[in-house]
C-alpha cells in the first residue's frame, strides 16, 4: 500500500515556544486519518506544514513520495486543501466561484458542485459576502469536491455546518474516501462526526503525538471502569495502564486498555468489591486518553 503523506522527526517551535519534536507520522492511501487534540496543540500547524504554508525547524514532509518544498504542479493539484476561514473571494457570485476554480483544475466536476449546493438555499447569482459563515462553508465543501483531488486536507471543515449538513457532508466524504480510494486527512472538534468517518486516529497532547491508532482497535479496548471507593485511604494515582483516575465523592472512575480481567484482579487487589466496565463512544475515549481539562 503506498503512503500519501509521509512525516518524519517534524519539530516546530514559534520563537523559542516548542509545539512537536520528532514527531513521525504516515497515512496511506485510501485511509480517513482524523487528527485530535485539545485546544492549542498543533493541529493546525501541521495542516499548514502539509499544504506548505509552514516549514518546521526541522524533518521531513513528503506527499505522494515528493518533498514538501519540492511539489510539482501535478502534486498540487491532486491535493484539497480546505483551511479554517474557507473562501476569501467573497466578491464573487456562488456561479463565479466555480467558474474561477475549474481553470485550475484539470479533473474538475462541476456537477460534483452543483450536485452539493443544489441543497443550499441560494441563487447561483448570490455573492459570497452577502452568505452565511454556514453557508459560505458549503460552497467551501462543493468547491473541493468538484476539485476530485486524491488527498483532501481539511481544517475543522465542521465549522459554521447545521447537523443535516454535516452528516450529509460526512456520508459524501466517506463513500469519497471508500469507493475511489482517496486518502483524508481531517481536524474536528465534533467528535461525534469523526466517529463516522474515521478508519484511524492520531490525539496530539501539547509538545507530543499521544496516540496513534485505528479507531477499531481503540473502540474494542479502551474501556470506563466505574467503582466504589472501597476505604477513606484507598488512592489510585494515573499512569499508562490506568488512565484519569477521578473521583466524584466515593464514586471513582478510571480509563484503560488493559483487558477487563486484568483491570478486575488490580483493582480488587486494592480492596475494590463491585466493578462495571463501560464501553466507550470515541468523544469519551478522547475525554479518557487526555483529560477533562
Ligand atoms: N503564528 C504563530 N505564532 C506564535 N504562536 C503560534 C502561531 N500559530 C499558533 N501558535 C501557537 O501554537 C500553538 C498551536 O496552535 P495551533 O493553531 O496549531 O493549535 P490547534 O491544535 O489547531 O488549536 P485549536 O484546536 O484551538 O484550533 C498554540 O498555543 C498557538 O497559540
Amino acid at each position: 500500500m503506498s503512503k500519501i503523506i509521509e512525516c518524519e522527526n517534524i519539530t516546530h517551535y514559534y520563537g523559542n515556544r516548542l509545539i512537536y519534536e520528532n514527531l513521525s507520522f504516515d497515512v496511506e492511501q485510501g485511509k480517513v486519518l482524523g487528527l485530535l487534540g485539545k485546544n492549542g496543540t498543533g493541529k493546525t500547524t501541521i495542516i499548514n506544514i502539509l499544504n506548505g504554508y509552514l516549514k518546521p525547524r526541522s524533518g521531513v514532509c513528503r506527499l505522494f513520495g515528493e518533498e514538501m518544498e519540492h511539489l510539482s504542479p501535478l502534486t498540487k493539484s491532486k491535493v484539497g486543501l480546505l483551511l479554517e476561514g474557507h473562501v476569501q473571494h467573497a466578491y464573487f457570485t456562488v456561479s463565479q466561484i466555480e467558474k474561477f476554480y475549474s481553470a485550475f483544475f484539470p479533473k474538475w466536476k462541476k456537477e460534483a458542485y452543483y450536485e452539493l449546493l443544489k441543497k443550499l438555499q441560494v441563487l447561483p447569482s448570490q455573492k459570497l459576502s452577502t452568505m452565511s459563515c454556514g453557508q459560505r462553508s458549503q460552497v467551501a465543501l462543493g468547491l473541493l469536491f468538484a476539485q476530485d483531488p486524491e488527498l483532501l486536507i481539511l481544517d475543522d471543515f465542521s465549522m459554521g455546518l447545521d447537523p443535516g449538513y454535516r452528516r450529509l457532508f460526512v456520508e459524501y466524504l466517506r463513500e469519497y474516501a471508500s469507493a475511489e480510494n482517496k486518502t483524508v486527512f481531517l481536524t474536528s472538534h465534533i467528535i461525534q462526526d469523526m466517529e463516522l468517518l474515521i478508519d484511524d486516529c492520531m490525539i496530539m497532547d501539547y509538545g507530543r503525538l499521544l496516540l496513534h491508532k485505528p479507531v477499531k482497535e481503540i473502540m474494542h479496548h479502551f474501556k470506563r471502569y466505574r467503582f466504589t471507593r472501597p476505604g477513606d485511604t484507598f488512592k489510585l494515582e494515573g499512569d499508562e495502564d490506568f488512565w484519569y483516575p477521578s473521583a466524584l465523592g466515593d464514586k471513582w472512575e478510571v480509563y484503560s486498555f488493559l483487558p477487563k480481567a486484568e483491570v478486575e484482579q488490580r483493582l480488587k487487589a486494592m480492596g475494590v468489591t463491585e466493578i462495571t466496565e463501560e464501553n466507550l463512544s470515541l468523544e469519551d475515549a478522547f475525554i479518557g486518553l487526555t483529560g477533562k481539562y
